[in-house]
């Protein structure tokens, strides 16, 4: 008899009205969304949208001064407590600030495997050494042995990939993991990441601005701006036919491939900062589409063509997103 596969709650994670506010000034606004069991989720949005507070508030790491409300839950529970760092883990932006400067990367590795399982000192070194080679740093036993400043951008980043990875997490978070490489190493280290969360089948939160990362990375894409959601839904779905004006702004100023004579459209404006909000919808003072009930209504997010949307006009955004944003108008 086969055995049947284990029952995955459908959710893995689950947020619902996630706030997060500095001093009273709410720079996250009431974020719902769920990861889903081994898939990959893309945050995208601009700077200042809210991502990496978002990401920090999964893990229970928010800066000093930052007031939370809102549920969290991993498989139904609420207890994230014990959770965190193993279940969940953390690929952070910066390797050379999550590393200690002062101790060998093996060294740093195998006490990380220490606080995870109950091994012997040369069998956590082992494991470290093992880990390394995993994520493809060449020469790995004698590496292990080398500090941080020793590895170079690319390397120092699949150390951390791999120290993510030795707790068998359910869920990675990924805070902009890439952005201090150049294009060939972001390649190969979100290839390492792809292939570790694959390995381990776990989900993996990405947190990224580059909306080719996404396309060629992540399951589903959650785009956020101004702290609130904008839309929500399969990679394909959004990035083929956005229906939050934002997306299409944001996919109106990407380099198209092939050659393409007008120029490149770019979002007008910039994003409000917290606490600096128009009324009604955060993005009306930059969309080409905003109607009156945009500027007094703040909307909700709904479905739309199998998506989520917090816009008013959503059903209503063109197919062609680079025309729509071509103008340079607001109308
Ligand atoms: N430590 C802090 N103290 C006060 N305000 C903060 C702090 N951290 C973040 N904020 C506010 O929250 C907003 C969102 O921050 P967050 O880091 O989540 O943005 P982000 O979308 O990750 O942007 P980026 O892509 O630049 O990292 C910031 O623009 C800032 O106004």
């Amino acid at each position: 008899m086969t055995q049947a596969p284990p029952v995955r709650h459908p959710s893995l994670l689950s947020v619902r009205d996630l706030r997060v506010s500095f001093g009273g000034t709410e720079a996250v606004r009431g974020l719902s969304f769920d990861v889903r069991p081994g898939e990959v989720l893309a945050l995208v949005g601009e700077s200042g949208a809210g991502k990496s507070l978002t990401a920090r508030a999964l893990l229970g790491m928010l800066p000093r001064g930052a007031a939370m409300s809102g549920d969290i839950r991993l498989d139904g529970s609420a207890d994230l407590a014990a959770a965190r760092g193993r279940r969940i883990s953390l690929v952070p932006q910066d390797a050379l600030s999550a590393l200690s400067p002062v101790h060998p990367v093996g060294e740093q590795l195998a006490a990380a495997v220490r606080s995870l399982h109950r091994v012997s000192r040369a069998e956590a070194r082992e494991r470290a050494v093992a880990a390394l080679d995993r994520v493809g740093i060449p020469d790995a036993a004698r590496r292990a042995r080398a500090y941080p400043h020793e590895y170079s951008g690319g390397m120092r980043q699949r150390a951390v990939i791999a120290m993510a990875m030795l707790g068998e997490p359910d869920l990675v978070v990924a805070d902009e993991p890439t952005t201090a490489l150049d294009a060939e190493r972001r390649e190969q280290v979100l290839r390492v990441l792809a292939e570790q969360r694959e390995a381990a089948d776990a989900a993996l939160l990405l947190v990224t601005h580059d909306l080719d990362v996404v396309r060629d990375h992540a399951d589903r894409v959650l785009v956020m701006y101004a702290g609130r959601m904008s839309e929500l839904g399969s990679v394909g779905e959004v990035l083929n036919r956005p229906r939050a004006p934002y997306t299409a702004g944001l996919l109106a100023s990407l380099p198209q491939d092939g050659p393409r004579r007008r120029r490149l459209p770019t979002l007008p404006g910039t994003p409000p900062a917290p606490g600096t909000l128009p009324p009604g919808c955060a993005f009306a003072p930059r969309c080409p589409l905003a109607a009156d009930v945009c500027r007094i209504e703040e909307p909700e997010p709904r479905t739309v063509d199998g998506r989520l949307v917090a816009c008013h006009r959503g059903d209503e955004v063109p197919a062609d997103t680079v025309t729509l944003f071509a103008e340079g108008r607001p109308a």
